[in-house]
């Protein structure tokens, strides 16, 4: 990161989400893709963390692990920090082998969602702590120092002790300390998730903004399937220490490949397969559907937001008979379930200002063949 890299945002304080996706060409640093072979990690007898674990990360890709507790995330992330060793596999960043690297000498660094800031020191103090370590000179460190905290949009709190910041500063005094010392990778592990949910957002955007503008490879853990959709380039899905898919956020959300991922990412509508026809003709617990591209999957996907609900009963293909069990009123949107014949459909219906169909009235259930899935168990 040279120093013009890290030129002050002239806008507002407040980040606007318009821009999160311009990237300043002329701010773009050479960056660092990283490659992870085979990675094996155990713990203890009967402690699988990683099972086996191959990925590439694209140079300035924003790339989210995303799994629940216990996956792994971690010690990846720790793995390549190199604060645990694997006990088989190899890592490269930038193409070089960095498997035997001391820590110190990786050029990574990681953010912790516990700040792990210095609470008695000053801002200034924190940002300088790891150029003093590296023996940078009192005058070039303040320049350092007064850039990245004008960077992170809080050059104005230099000089206060970091007990005296709320949780969002700290959280981008964190940041920006991780950012200072340049390193090729960064490493986020749950940085945001000790925040409030508008305070949240706002960083959400705000660590999007410092990434497109250095152009930087930041490797983001996070539990919260929102959060990666929002945040990634690329996302990858762990459970058990395996990755079970790779890819955009969208081909991860609408094209799940096994009801793991489907599940981990809010989908409850996933109903057995029981026969299969001509046309993608589906029998399923729902009922017969056709769906335009069926794979050889056992399982059904019905996302709630694809289905329309038309009034009374009109049937037709694709087209099912429905009682309204349930209705979540919730301004911009309503939340149904629906009772196919014993079988529960969850539905989500964008609201228009038409009717809303009531609780207890018969509806016709709507679905385009191209909006249905099929994947594994
Ligand atoms: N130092 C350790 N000693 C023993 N077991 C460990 C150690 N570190 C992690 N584990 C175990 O390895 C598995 C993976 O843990 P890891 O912390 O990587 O998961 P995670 O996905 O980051 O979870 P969380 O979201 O809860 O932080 C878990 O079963 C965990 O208990």
């Amino acid at each position: 990161m040279t120093p013009s890299t890290m030129a002050p945002d002239t806008g507002t304080r407040k980040p606007d989400t318009a821009h999160v996706r311009d990237i300043d060409k002329s701010s773009v640093r050479e960056a660092s893709s990283i490659e992870l072979q085979g990675l094996h990690k155990r713990f203890g007898k009967t402690t699988i963390a990683l099972d086996g674990v191959d990925l590439t990360i694209e140079a300035g890709e924003f790339f989210t692990l995303l799994g629940p507790s216990g996956c792994g995330k971690t010690t990846l992330l720790r793995i390549l920090a190199g604060l645990e060793e694997p006990d088989a596999g190899r890592l490269k960043i930038g193409g070089r082998d960095i498997t035997d690297t001391p820590p110190h000498k990786r050029s990574v660094n990681t953010v912790f969602q516990s700040y792990a800031l210095f609470p008695h020191l000053s801002v200034r103090d924190n940002l300088a702590f790891g150029l003093r370590m590296r023996g940078m000179p009192l005058e070039r460190r303040n320049a350092k120092v007064a850039e990245i905290a004008e960077f992170i949009q809080l050059g104005d709190l230099v000089e206060r002790r970091v007990d005296q910041l709320s949780g969002g500063q700290r959280q981008r005094i964190a940041l920006a300390r991780a950012l200072v010392c340049e390193p090729d990778v960064l490493l986020l592990d749950e940085p945001l998730s000790a925040l409030d949910a508008g305070l949240r957002s706002q960083l959400q955007v705000e660590l999007l903004r410092v990434q497109k503008r250095l152009g930087m490879t930041f490797i983001f853990v996070t539990h919260d399937q929102q959060e990666a959709m929002v945040m990634s380039d690329r996302i990858a899905v762990l459970d058990s220490g395996i990755i079970q898919q790779v890819g955009p956020p969208r081909d991860v959300y609408e094209r799940p490949v096994n009801a793991f991922v489907a599940r981990f990412m809010g989908h409850d509508n996933l109903y057995r397969i029981t026969a299969r026809g001509e046309g993608g003709r589906l029998s399923t617990e729902l009922g017969e559907l056709h769906c335009e591209s069926p794979g050889a999957g056992e399982l059904l996907l019905v996302r709630p937001e694809t289905l329309d609900l038309l009034p009374g009963e009109q049937p037709g293909k694709n087209r099912l008979l429905a009682t309204v069990g349930e209705r979540l009123y919730r301004g911009s949107h309503a939340e149904y379930r629906l009772d196919i014949g014993g079988t529960s459909l969850q539905a989500t219906v964008n609201n228009r200002g038409r009717h809303l169909p009531e609780v207890g009235e018969r509806v016709t259930v709507a679905v385009a063949a191209e909006d249905l899935v099929t994947l594994g168990q």
